[in-house]
């Protein structure tokens, strides 16, 4: 992978060597050490104890290595720094923030398997708010599933899940799935045919997925469908494109725009609305226009409840039918704020997996050869179901591997509650934000042998056995985890063996990388297009 424009680590090396060997920058602070949790989520008393902090840039916060860091941060973004910072530095790395900075105590950064389990799960109960920009919580008004926290967010995820646990819902979502996907297959499938050149008809494929998942997103969040896919035919066919609907501009707008001032401050954010700054505005009416028209369909829904005319089983429905533990359904506003929360949480993830996914299988033949041979085993040609997901065992292996390689999401922040012991021995002051990278732990070589090759085999069944079950987070982990993951698997696979079964080859245009240099934007998903063309024959 990339790794241009870095910072230059040699001087911790050298530092390290020259402390022989050790970890010359840990820092030892001396103190009392309050009542903490252990790994297993116990309490025990460290009083007294050193509190010895992981390894931080020698200079400290203003030193020219942090610095480096911090151009790093911006030249190679966040996903490769973390990767780097954990393969010189080891399993912790800790920055102090002296300006107290985003009121964060510090920035820990954390890929040892042990610590995530403990942080993400065993002792969860001290990590329970995600770490977020401001700009989410502005833009979301605080609400939705993903950037909230407490009690709001348990009673919000407890009324949400059920909907991507129960297999008659799964159920019915994946054949919304295999629709939407046999849909686009059908267009890749004229458009071969009608194609004479030897070259085959070049598609844009992040573009394509994009499309699909945004179909697949809107009908099984409340039946809508957004014509994304019968666009992309009518593109291929060199037809006049439609005009987006009011809520597909709106949608693509409310990206764009929270991508523009994604790490904008609140404060800042706050003058930038009140002088009408381009980008805060666009955020401000895209949402409102999402907000106006996914009401009215909320409140026709309503009517057709009430008047018992209702045919729909989507996300909406089983939202509607759901009762907190007081036995009180969520109001309209409500049901806004989480539907659109978890289509923007599943859209553009999906996208970019199925974008990589694709990719690997068209670039690797024998990969593409063995997925081919099982679904003609399991499938035989006809169009996979729900129930055929357990036999596709190759498949799953195959997207696994792409998530070990290319996380949407690659890093899961937390914030500590209160002071806390991590099972490396490191501690963890209350006020920190601990970030845990789902991509340096995916590319790391003491946790994965010859991480840069891609090899589904390392997800066989024997081979996962003996893996530490935290070394591969690509949804999370603990009471924060994906709320969409089976979903998404489920989605993963069901496109791959969808698509896979038309009747076109797929050869790779550009790039032509064994493992895609993929850069991910501010928001943290892949970028919209990363110059992944796919020819069709
Ligand atoms: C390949 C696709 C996807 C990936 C890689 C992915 C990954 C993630 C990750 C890493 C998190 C943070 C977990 C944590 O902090 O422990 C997350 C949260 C979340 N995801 Fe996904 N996700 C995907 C698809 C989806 C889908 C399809 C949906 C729903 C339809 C969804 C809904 C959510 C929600 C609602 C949260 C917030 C949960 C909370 O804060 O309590 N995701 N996802």
């Amino acid at each position: 992978m990339g790794g241009g424009g870095g910072f230059d680590l040699k001087g911790l090396a050298r530092a390290r060597h020259q402390q022989g060997g050790g970890c010359p920058f840990s820092a030892l602070v001396k103190g009392d050490a309050p009542t903490t949790s252990s790994g297993n989520g116990k309490v025990v008393a460290r009083r007294g104890s050193e509190r010895r902090r992981p390894p931080g840039p020698p200079g400290g916060a203003f030193g020219r290595e942090a610095l480096r860091v911090v151009a790093s941060l911006t030249l190679d973004g966040v996903p490769k720094t973390t990767l780097k910072l954990a393969q010189e530095y080891g399993d912790a790395i800790a920055f102090e923030n002296p300006v107290g900075l985003g009121d964060a105590a510090g920035w820990t950064f954390l890929s040892s398997p042990d610590d995530i389990e403990h942080v993400s799960a065993s002792n969860c109960n001290n990590y329970r708010e995600r770490f977020l920009p401001d700009s989410y919580a502005f833009a979301t008004d605080g609400k939705g599933i993903l950037a909230t926290g407490g009690e709001y967010n348990r009673r919000h995820r407890s009324l949400c899940q059920p909907s991507f646990q129960k297999k008659s819902l799964l159920a019915s979502f994946a054949d919304v799935v295999t629709e939407s996907t046999e849909g686009l297959k059908r267009q890749w499938e004229e458009s071969a045919a009608s194609c004479s050149g030897v070259d085959g008809v070049a598609i844009d494929l992040p573009l394509h997925m994009q499309r699909l998942t945004l179909d697949i997103i809107g009908s099984v969040a409340f039946s809508h469908d957004f014509g994304q896919v019968a666009e992309c035919g009518r593109e291929m066919r060199g037809e006049k494109s439609e005009r987006p609907s009011t809520l597909v501009q709106a949608v693509n707008h409310f990206g764009e725009a929270l991508a523009e001032v994604f790490v904008t401050p609140m404060p800042i954010l706050r003058v930038l609305e009140a002088i009408r700054y381009p980008s805060v505005t666009k955020l401000r009416s895209s949402l409102g226009t999402i907000h106006s028209e996914m009401r009215t369909i909320i409140e026709g829904r309503r009517a057709e409840y009430e008047s018992g005319t209702n045919h729909t089983d989507d996300l909406l429905d089983s939202l509607m039918r759901a009762r907190d533990e007081n036995g009180d359904p969520l109001t309209t506003q409500e049901l806004f704020e989480d539907v659109h929360d978890i289509m923007g949480a599943g859209h553009e993830t999906t996208a970019t997996t199925l974008s990589a996914l694709i990719y690997s299988i068209t670039r690797h033949k024998h990969v593409m050869m063995k997925i081919k041979e099982e679904l003609g085993r399991v499938l035989g040609g006809r169009v996979p179901t729900f129930e055929d997901l357990n036999e596709l065992e190759y498949t799953e292996m195959v997207v696994k591997e792409v998530l070990r390689l290319y996380p949407s999401i690659p890093i899961f922040p937390r914030v500590a509650a209160g002071d806390d012991y991590l099972p490396s021995g490191y501690y963890v002051p209350k006020g920190e934000v601990v970030f845990m990278s789902s991509y340096a732990m995916g590319r790391l070589d003491r946790l994965w042998e010859d991480p840069e090759v891609f090899d589904p085999e390392r997800f066989a069944p024997e081979m996962e056995a003996k893996r530490h079950r935290y070394a591969f987070v690509p949804f999370g982990a603990g009471p924060r985890m994906c709320l969409g993951a089976k979903f998404a698997m489920l989605s993963l696979k069901l496109v791959t063996a969808t698509l896979l079964q038309g009747d076109f080859d797929l050869e790779v245009c550009s790039p032509t990388d064994a493992v895609l240099d993929i850069d991910w934007d501010i928001t943290m998903n892949f970028k919209k297009t990363n110059g992944i063309k796919v020819a069709l024959r």
